[in-house]
């Protein structure tokens, strides 16, 4: 089956400023695909580009099979956009905007049973103007899904939730999955892409640094495991068996990092058999997402910052 996004050396300058610089990544039909990194890493640069709202200065772009700056009216058809801040008029009332949403496309959905799925159907009949932030961005979602799209952009599609219409959203893109929907979106909250895409790519200052799933983003680029053990009684750091690991001591508490884990797993644990020794406190954690892109794109954490 052909990608649903395929994008080859894409990049977008604006004077000096490299917005997207060199940019390549392939999406398949029915993958959830996350587009991470710093602000103003060019995220937002590369989605309006592949929804043809923006030019670009180099590379190819195929989108559901349709170059997005030439696809017009009937590639625009086939896509669903959320935008981060889409000015609607505020004189409409929900049920009006996402009717009227509806009518542009060709296999519109039905206004209600979407106004629905948002968790709008209080305000279906509220003006525009009287909706909470969090309220207006369900509504852009309402929009970006009436048109049926086999394939939806969703620009930080969960910024100014509160936590329950977080899990919604989330909830109506796991159900938009599973019924076959591509979606490409971006997002800064590392739990979002955890549980919603198959794949995640992280840019920074407009290259693409890693593409991966969420579980094995920077593996290869040796974001290492870490076993982690208390010393057994009577043994000193030089007693352990070589490991492909770096080895950190501090008092008995012993964190070896280590790109080849069951290696060193299996060397340690047959160390411990042969001399009779228990390895307590035994764990072997992977650093997690965020861990693996505060690293990947230099930031710190902010509680680093803060002390
Ligand atoms: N119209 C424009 N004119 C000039 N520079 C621009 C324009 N649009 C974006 N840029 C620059 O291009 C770079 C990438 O911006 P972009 O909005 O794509 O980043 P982003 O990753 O979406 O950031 P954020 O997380 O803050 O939304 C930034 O340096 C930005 O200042």
């Amino acid at each position: 089956m052909m990608s649903a996004v395929i994008v080859e050396d894409l990049s977008k300058h604006y004077g000096p400023v490299r917005a997207v610089d060199g940019v390549s990544f392939t999406v398949e039909p029915g993958e959830v695909f996350a587009l991470l990194g710093p602000n103003g890493a060019g995220k937002t640069t590369v989605v309006e580009i592949l929804e043809g709202h923006r030019g670009r200065d180099g590379g190819t772009v195929s989108v559901l099979g349709f170059d997005p700056a030439t696809g017009g009216r009937e590639y625009r058809e086939r896509i669903g956009v959320v935008l981060q801040e889409a000015g609607f008029e505020d004189e409409f009332s929900v049920a009006e905007l996402v009717r009227l949403f509806s009518g542009f496309y060709p296999h519109g959905r039905d206004p209600d049973e979407v106004i629905e799925q948002v968790g709008l159907k209080d305000k279906r009949n509220a003006r525009v103007r009287t909706l909470s932030g969090g309220q207006r961005r369900r509504l852009d979602l309402a929009l970006g899904l009436v048109g049926r799209p086999d394939l939806l952009f969703l620009d930080e599609p969960t910024t100014g939730f509160d936590p329950s219409a977080r899990h919604r959203a989330w909830e109506l893109v796991d159900g938009l999955r599973s019924s076959g929907t591509t979606i490409l979106l971006t997002t800064h909250y590392m739990d979002e892409a955890q549980h919603l895409a198959d794949r995640v790519a992280v840019l920074k200052e407009g290259r693409l640094v890693a593409v991966g799933t969420p579980e094995t983003l920077g593996v290869s680029g040796g974001h290492a495991s870490v076993l982690a053990f208390r010393l057994p009684p009577g043994t000193v750091v030089a007693d352990l068996p070589g490991l492909a690991g770096e080895v950190e001591a501090h008092g008995a508490a012993i964190a070896v990092r280590t790109s080849r884990p069951a290696h060193d797993m299996h060397t340690l644990t047959g160390w411990a058999l042969e001399r009779g020794v228990e390895l307590d406190s035994l764990t072997v954690t992977r650093p997690s997402l965020e861990d693996v892109y505060l690293e990947l794109t230099g930031e710190s954490r902010a509680d680093e910052v803060r002390s």
